[in-house]
């Protein structure tokens, strides 16, 4: 919802339908591989290439386990020193983090 503590629009969850909701967000300096983590598990592939992220790029992944629907947010920050003011937000009722180094 806008104007929440993170300032972030938050996506609208009802059309998943999930039974439990989890966020993880994805932390590390830049160029460590986040992104690329984030496109091999979602995706199952790999670009050598690709721009920087640029603040923040947000994926939903929905799984079931134990016949539960699971909503999963993955947050993938941008390492680049300019966005290390707004990571704190984004810790916002984060269940775990990625600590990719
Ligand atoms: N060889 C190799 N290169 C990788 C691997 N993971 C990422 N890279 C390369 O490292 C560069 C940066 O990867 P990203 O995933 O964009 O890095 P990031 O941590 O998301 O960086 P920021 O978006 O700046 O925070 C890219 O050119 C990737 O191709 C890996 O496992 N092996």
């Amino acid at each position: 919802m806008a104007g929440d503590a993170s300032g972030i629009p938050e996506l609208d969850q009802d059309k998943y339908d999930a039974d439990e909701e989890v966020k993880i967000i994805c932390l590390g300096d830049s160029a460590v591989g986040k992104s690329k983590l984030m496109e091999r598990f979602l995706l199952d592939g790999y670009r050598p290439q690709q721009l920087s992220t640029y603040a923040l790029t947000l994926y939903k992944y929905t799984t079931t386990i134990d016949s539960k629907a699971v909503l999963v947010d993955l947050w993938d920050t941008a390492g680049q020193e300019r966005f290390q003011s707004m990571h704190p937000s984004y810790y916002h009722k984060a269940h775990a983090s990625i600590m990719t180094g």
